[in-house]
């Protein structure tokens, strides 16, 4: 089995980011959503974000405007946006169509306790990102839309067709993550996030260093 990339999430301090990078984590992800406590703006300009040297920033917005995310990305110089809200299939497209081509999208599906018929509606939104998404994430549905520390039922995982490579996300913690056995198609990365920090934004590097070497 190939091991999944770690992703760590809701960063907001340069020293952390640059220990982050020298640990090789795959994704350092920056909240650009106003309403949580991780917005990465209150913290770090755009400018200081466009100097972070790593070919894996990910910039997640929240049923942001289009233009505001264009502008965001080539700002920060980002290399993935993120949408972690309800994006239709015509937003992403025309979201593709405008941005630099080498930067992928990755689409949330926010999951919550869903019935059987629910699932088949969360097979359709999956199945309808192929055209337009680089890969998916998978997160807790909440009413903060992420960064909850809460867990979705990975087992409904194995009820899907999942057509792209995914993040699995949505309160994973050293206490949880050999459960990801359950899953018949492994994870692409691990999305970390509330259950490594100290406060909103202020990451426990001690406990990302220990999970990454059990991973
Ligand atoms: O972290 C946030 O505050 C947040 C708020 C709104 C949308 C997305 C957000 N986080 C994005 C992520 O990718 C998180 O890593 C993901 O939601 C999992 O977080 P957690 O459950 O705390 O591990």
């Amino acid at each position: 089995m190939m091991k999944p990339k770690l992703k760590v999430c809701g960063l907001t301090k340069l020293d952390q980011i640059q220990e982050l990078i020298s640990m090789n984590t795959a994704f350092i992800g920056f909240i650009f959503y106003e309403k949580s406590p991780r917005y990465v703006l209150n913290h770090l300009s755009l400018e200081d974000i466009s100097k972070v040297n790593h070919q894996g920033k990910v910039g997640v917005f929240v049923n942001e405007d289009l233009n505001k995310i264009l502008e965001t990305a080539e700002k920060a110089n980002l290399n993935f946006i993120q949408l972690h809200g309800d994006e239709s299939e015509n937003f992403i497209s025309e979201l593709k169509e405008k941005l630099n081509p080498e930067i992928g999208i990755i689409k949330v599906i926010r999951i919550g306790s869903e019935k059987p018929e629910g699932a088949s509606s969360i097979q359709e939104t999956i199945t309808r990102q192929l055209k337009t998404s680089n890969y998916l994430l998978f997160d807790t549905d909440s009413k903060a839309f992420g960064g909850t520390g809460k867990q979705f039922d990975w087992t409904l995982l194995n009820e899907f067709e999942i057509p792209l490579p995914y993040f699995l996300s949505g309160g994973i913690s050293e206490e949880n993550i050999d459960n990801i056995k359950i899953l018949n198609q492994k994870p692409f990365a691990l999305d970390i996030n509330s259950k490594f920090e100290l406060n909103a934004g202020n990451k426990d590097l001690d406990k990302i260093s220990f999970f990454k070497a059990k991973m």
